[in-house]
């Protein structure tokens, strides 16, 4: 059941305890306690789903929760030096459901990412092609109605779940910028390239997105998704709320450290409970949270963790290292429109939309963060790749950037109308880490994306930029589009450009890669975990949640932690038949 008394679970032992109830979190418990037999704890720090306020599951409105909140980690990344030592937040999910619920875009990125992990991995299990009934077994895709109201062509599925917990579907509200990106495809050569399906393995071209909505035009979380009723009512299952896990506990054997138990409280004020775990200890804290609690346990880079005066229960450098994340770029421009979102700063506007949403469902509230977007390469003229900056795609097929098209800006200015692109570079090149400064489990980790300190990122940044002008500037968007608006619409020359990106660039929230795989017979120089997920060199602890993706996508890496998580309880399910 769902628990948040301490002393309930004090000292009680749970075959599987599990850190972190979030996206790959909740997919693990719910799973693993299919087998009857199997007992599981899972420990979330932040909030239940009942305390995000009913509001912000409106798809729109969840876009716009912002930092600061209790659902929120309200993480910032250390001053980056490649965008003038600037600071930015970084909202990761601080609720059971965790980072699944804050936006809402679904896209399995291209399969070349999935082989090369495989590849890197040496386990074909992680291929594309094997991934493909885990994408499925989590999505609830929910079919358009046949007909042609979205896009040029009839909307074709390939392969999708449509059983799964976790709710996708086209966008539930049409915007005025629909037609015009549909006719930018059908008159302008540049960008003609429609994609049926963006998640279909294939990911170049415009096409209609695929929201992270449910039928009742809620947000989709894998809370509300996968901890059904029945779920929730599971004898071998616990989860409790509100705790924050510490640390873990070792004890010696034989064979190296194995993992115990856990320590956990809810505040740094109140002394620590330990949970033990026959089976396992599984962390699912998310690419920040993760290393975090390794380092804080003493699974580091030895050295590192001496400076620190912690213990070494393991000597695992990549621990923290590997932070991958795709830099985004807002672009706007003002529209000659009335319909946009950016109606909704005006507050009875919005009391009325909100009254809407929660009678019927509908609305402007369930609007998706855009209908349409693309993923492209730079343009094969551009040639800005060379040998002291190699194209950093994982394939020929993979995107080098993405671009959203958005009938809205945030924070909206307190008069206009405005359309915006919202650009992601796809294929990064810049790694940077995660990395502990104290042993408070309460203090924020350093995190340090390192962003555009790669120049070939700034190059496929221009080009992005250069794109998306390129695709506002088409006679298609004459009469809708006024003129540009920010964050410079004065940056024209590439130094300009470039210094425009230092200046605004922000990131995408797709952080993953911190405790990467690498194949079984590698150590711990190559990667933290097995392609199983255990952890090298400690027995009983495995690793399931973004950190583990040793690639990032070129696309927004939801599905794909989706999947790791499903394919993940599988391979828990198989080692304790
Ligand atoms: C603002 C934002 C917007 C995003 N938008 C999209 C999008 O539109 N499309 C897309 O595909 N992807 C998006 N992503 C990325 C995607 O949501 C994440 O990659 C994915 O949810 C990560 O899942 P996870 O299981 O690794 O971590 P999370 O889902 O973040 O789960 C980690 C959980 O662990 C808990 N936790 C952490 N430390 C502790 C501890 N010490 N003790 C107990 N519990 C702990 C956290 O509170 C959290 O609930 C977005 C991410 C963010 C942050």
């Amino acid at each position: 059941g769902l628990l948040t008394d301490t002393a309930v679970v004090a000292n009680k032992k749970y075959d599987f305890v599990i850190v972190g109830g979030g996206t790959s979190g909740v997919i693990m418990a719910t799973r693993i306690t299919e087998i009857s037999k199997h007992t599981v704890l899972l420990i979330e720090a932040g909030v239940a789903y009942e305390d995000i306020p009913v509001t912000l599951h409106a798809p729109a409105l969840g876009v716009r929760s912002g930092s600061q909140q209790p659902w929120t980690w309200n993480y910032t990344v250390v001053p980056q030096i490649g965008m003038e030592n600037r600071t930015f937040t970084y909202q990761m999910g601080h609720n059971l459901g965790g980072s699944s619920y804050v936006y809402g875009l679904y896209t399995r990125g291209t399969d070349q990412i999935f082989d090369k992990i495989a590849k890197i991995s040496g386990d074909n299990g992680w291929s594309w092609k094997s991934l493909v009934p885990y994408f499925n077994k989590a999505e609830g895709f929910l079919k358009p109605p046949s007909g042609g109201e979205w896009g040029p062509n009839d909307y074709k599925l390939t392969d999708h779940g449509t059983q799964g917990p976790f709710n996708t579907q086209l966008p539930m509200y049409p915007n005025d910028l629909d037609p015009l990106v549909t006719k930018l495809v059908a008159t302008e050569a540049e960008f003609s390239k429609w994609n049926n399906d963006l998640s279909s393995g294939k990911s170049l071209g415009i096409g209609t997105s695929q929201a992270t909505i449910t039928k009742a035009g809620t947000a989709s979380n894998v809370a509300s998704g996968y901890l059904t009723p029945a779920v929730l009512a599971r004898k071998n299952l616990d989860i409790i709320t509100g705790v924050r896990a510490t640390k873990l506990t070792f004890k010696a054997s034989k064979a190296g450290p194995v993992a115990s138990g856990v320590q956990f409280t809810p505040s740094p004020d109140v002394n620590v409970t330990t949970v033990l775990a026959n089976n396992e200890v599984i962390l699912s804290a998310g690419a920040f949270n993760t290393p975090q609690l390794l380092q804080l346990s003493g699974i580091a880079d030895k050295d590192f963790l001496k400076s620190l005066g912690i213990p070494v229960v393991l000597d695992s450098p990549n621990v923290g290292q590997n932070l991958r994340d795709h830099v985004a770029m807002p672009m706007q421009w003002e529209a000659n429109a009335t319909t946009t979102l950016d109606q909704l700063r005006d507050p009875t506007f919005l009391a009325n939309q909100t009254s809407i949403w929660q009678q019927t469902g509908k609305g402007i509230l369930t609007a998706a963060v855009a209908n349409h977007l693309g993923f492209f390469r730079v343009h094969p003229n551009a040639s800005i790749f060379d040998s002291q900056n190699p194209d950093p795609s994982i394939g020929s097929d993979c995107s080098h950037f993405e671009m959203l098209f958005r009938s809205f800006i945030t924070p909206s200015p307190a008069t206009g109308f405005f359309t915006s692109m919202g650009i992601a570079f796809t294929s990064v090149a810049s790694v940077g880490n995660v990395l502990i400064n104290t042993t408070d489990p309460f203090a924020s980790p350093l995190i340090d994306p390192k962003f555009l300190t790669s120049e070939v990122d700034i190059r496929i940044g221009r080009e992005a930029i250069k794109t998306a002008r390129r695709a506002y500037s088409s006679p298609v968007f004459d009469g809708f589009v006024v003129k540009e608006y920010g964050p410079n619409p004065n940056a024209m020359t590439d130094p300009e450009i470039e210094e425009m990106i230092r200046h605004s660039g922000t990131t995408f929230f797709h952080a993953l890669g911190t405790a990467q795989l690498a194949p079984f017979h590698a150590d711990v120089k190559a990667g933290v975990v097995n392609p199983d997920l255990t952890v090298k060199g400690v027995k009983g602890l495995r690793i399931v949640d973004a950190s583990v993706i040793p690639v990032l996508p070129d696309a927004h890496p939801l599905a794909a932690v989706l999947a790791f998580a499903e394919r993940g309880a599988d391979l828990v399910k198989a080692a304790w038949r």
